[in-house]
């Protein structure tokens, strides 16, 4: 993949179905009762792993494109899957399903590609054991592939080390099963949409300060779920808007789940022309149409709470920033470390390689914005928030930029480059 500056991009856009949304509808729809209809569904890479999951384990599951239909068979309707479940690159299908997985009367060994074998289940691993779950990593590392085998579990009060929605759902879920309530205590919010679907499906939760209880499910009940546009794509259009010299886009029906929308906080702390209209609520997830203009932005710090509402666009956001005049320090953002790559040392080795000036440090980076990009070589290693970070930042430099493996945006925004060069009016 190739690119080079194609100048100000100009129009309306509207951003695939939310990822973690679509994943959820799909695992709740499973385990309900009736027919779930879902609007707006992701069509990425990982969502597409998620059903693969499910209809291995006897749901029928309908993909008409756009909507999805989802005939659950009830909390026991799993049937035990023939093949090992292959999760993909999808670290949400691999740890929420094994909340689920961990109660079933079936075993089932998982796995997924070779970034999902090194990333870490130990994290799910350690409170579904407390719950009673029986979870074996088969190389003994704490990664995937996994075997589990469906056990009785017993609810418990969780104290997260890591403010991850991946892990508190994996007890939720697990906690659907489990007798007696289960609580999940993190250090931060973590994004919660697991909590709201959840209560839209007829479970009890119920959500003081950073606790989240759930009480066993006797049924849940199939629903119509309308998917917002996910922020974590918008999140490329509201930095190119900013940050390229004369855009000005208009991003229709973004979800601005506040335990999303740190993206939002930090655009306005360095100075963005941004507007939030159209503001409404769609099934319990608000969302809004964002305006962003090009702007002279200038460098902040970001750390602490606001990490887990925006912990998939800091590559985005460092990306900015080294536009922006002036130092941004990112801190407290360890888990960055374990994403589809190690994303401090993949963002720094890359904006290095377009001339800025970026320190990596133990939990973030410290970035002096600023200086001239040039177009380098990116290597993506595979990870689609990386490729699309750096197909932004190509639009900020001078020459080409080459982007290695571009084709990973399809794990989350299949068509992602046609809509960047859709905007900058190549096309239309
Ligand atoms: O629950 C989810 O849908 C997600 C949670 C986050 O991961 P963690 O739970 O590991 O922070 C995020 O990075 C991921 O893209 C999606
Ligand atoms: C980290 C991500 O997803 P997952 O954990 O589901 O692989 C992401 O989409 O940036």
């Amino acid at each position: 993949m190739e690119l080079r500056k194609w100048g100000p991009l100009r129009g309306e856009i509207t951003v695939p179905g939310d990822k973690s949304i679509s994943h959820r509808a799909v695992m709740f729809g499973s385990l309900a009762k009736g027919t779930t209809e879902i609007h707006g569904f992701l069509q990425g890479a990982d969502c597409l792993s998620t059903i693969s999951c499910f209809e291995k384990m006897g749901i029928s599951i309908e993909n008409r494109g756009d909507t999805v239909l989802v005939q659950g068979r009830g909390l026991h309707g799993l049937t035990r899957p023939e093949t090992i479940l292959d999760c993909g690159n999808s670290g949400t299908t691999t740890r929420l399903i094994s909340g689920i997985l961990s109660a079933q009367n079936f075993d089932v060994t998982l796995t997924g590609d070779v970034s999902i074998q090194k990333r870490p289940m130990k994290r799910i691993i350690e409170p579904l054991s407390q719950m009673g779950a029986d979870i074996t990593s088969i190389h003994g590392n704490g990664c995937a592939p996994l075997f589990i085998r469906g056990k009785s579990l017993h609810g418990i009060h969780y104290t997260s080390p890591v403010a991850s929605a991946q892990v508190k759902s994996a007890v939720l879920l697990a906690g659907l099963y489990a007798e007696g309530i289960t609580k999940v205590t993190e250090p931060f919010v973590s994004r919660n949409h697991s909590e709201r679907m959840l209560k839209l499906f007829g479970a009890s939760v119920s959500t003081e300060g950073t606790t989240v209880s759930i009480c066993p499910a006797g049924q849940l009940y199939g629903q119509k779920v309308m998917v917002p546009g996910d922020i974590s794509s918008a999140a490329y259009f509201i930095a190119a808007g900013l940050m390229i010299p004369g855009s000005e886009i208009l991003i229709k029906n973004v979800g601005i789940n506040p335990t999303r929308d740190g993206i939002l906080h930090v655009c306005r702390a360095m100075g963005a022309d941004l507007t939030l209209l159209n503001v409404r609520g769609q099934e319990g997830e608000p969302t809004a149409d964002i305006l962003v203009r090009y702007s002279r932005l200038h460098g902040t710090d970001i750390a602490g709470a606001i990490i887990p509402t925006l912990i998939d666009e800091l590559p985005m956001i460092a990306a900015m920033a080294a536009v922006a005049e002036g130092e941004t320090r990112i801190s407290d953002a360890g888990e960055l470390k374990v994403k589809e790559s190690n994303r401090i040392a993949v963002m720094a080795q890359n904006l290095t390689a377009m001339g800025a000036d970026v320190t990596e440090t133990e939990d973030g980076m410290i970035i002096r914005g600023g200086k001239p990009l040039r177009g380098a070589a990116i290597e993506s290693h595979l990870d689609h928030r990386i490729a699309m970070t750096f197909a932004v930042a190509s639009q900020c430099a001078e020459g080409v930029t080459e982007i290695r493996s571009g084709e990973c945006v399809s794990i989350s925004y299949p068509c992602f480059y046609e809509d960047l060069m859709n905007l900058s009016g190549k096309r239309r």
